[in-house]
């Protein structure tokens, strides 16, 4: 037997389609909604993705701003390049592509972002109104497995998903996600100190991989017919790697692979989040 793809980019493509039309609603009310992107140094792997990103923008009608600065780029000049964006009326929301090169401070840099712009939902605000159960700006990785799952009506409620990995973009928030009511999964976050990762792997029906270890997750570990979804990546020799093994295929009754997964669901999701900014400042300026 082998496991089920669960297709990231057909369901991109279906997230496009809805987030086109809802542009273009915007558009004849007079708003053009604006990604910008703060992007510090010459990280290949960086730069393919915020490429990526303004390249799906011109897909759904978003217009985008870059802001690319040097390796060697102050504080005071990420700062102001952040402040600019804060300020700009074109902007609908923005990231700043992490890593930040070490001299940076990531967790200032996403704090000083205006919470309303914040379109990857990792401004401590947001983070901090998920956790309290309110509304806010969800992170997008997050979001896109969530939706895969329930596009391929892999059931959530009840179901035990352990996470591995537990990093600010995915691991943390993810839980997070999954036990609101709304989903009512049970949700085990695993990391370096787990002392047995293949026992907490091996009770899941869902598993999420996001550590950044090449093949971590083996055949041995997967539960028959868990669904597995791959989202740490790493560039290797071979080109880029995913956290499963691919033989992971034969045990599991669904994959999302690496790449062709949550990749382009992460940037539709970005798309989305600032789609619904727009959609919040219209709704906003139609009540006054
Ligand atoms: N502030 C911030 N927000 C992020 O959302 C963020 C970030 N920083 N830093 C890096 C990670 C990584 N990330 C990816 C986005 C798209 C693909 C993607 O589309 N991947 C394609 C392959 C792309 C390729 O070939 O390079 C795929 O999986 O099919 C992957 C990874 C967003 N991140």
């Amino acid at each position: 037997m082998t496991a089920i793809r669960l297709d990231g980019k057909l369901t991109r493509d279906e997230i496009f389609t809805d987030l086109s039309a809802r542009v273009a609603r915007l558009n004849a009310a007079g708003i053009t909604p604006g990604l910008g992107t703060v992007l510090v140094g010459d990280d290949p792997g960086s730069h393919s993705y915020v490429k990526g990103k303004h390249s799906d923008c011109a897909k759904v009608g978003i217009a985008s701003i870059r802001k690319d600065l040097p390796a060697d780029a102050t504080t005071e000049q990420l700062n102001a390049a952040i402040d600019e964006l804060n300020a700009d009326p074109a902007c609908t929301g923005y990231i700043v592509q992490l890593p930040l090169p070490k001299h940076l401070d990531e967790n200032a840099a996403l704090e000083r972002i205006a919470p309303e712009k914040d379109a990857d939902g990792l401004h401590p605000i947001n983070l901090g109104r998920l956790v309290l159960g309110k509304e806010s700006t969800l992170p997008c990785t997050p979001r896109g497995v969530i939706h895969l799952l329930r596009r391929y009506d892999i059931p959530l409620d009840g179901a035990r998903v352990t996470v591995v990995g537990r990093g600010v973009t995915i691991g943390r928030p993810i839980g997070l996600l999954l036990t609101r009511r709304s989903e009512n999964a049970t949700v085990t976050l695993c990391h370096t100190g787990t002392r047995d990762l293949a026992a907490e792997v091996s009770r899941a029906d869902i598993v999420v991989a996001a550590a950044g270890v090449p093949h971590l997750i083996t055949p041995d570990m997967v539960k028959p017919g868990a669904a597995v979804i791959d989202v740490g990546v790493s560039r290797t020799e071979a080109g880029l790697t995913g956290d499963v093994h691919p033989d992971v295929w034969e045990v599991a009754g669904a994959v999302s692979p690496n790449p062709g997964g949550v990749g382009p669901l992460t940037r539709a999701f970005l798309l989305a989040n600032v789609v619904e900014r727009a959609e919040a400042q219209l709704a906003a300026a139609e009540g006054e």
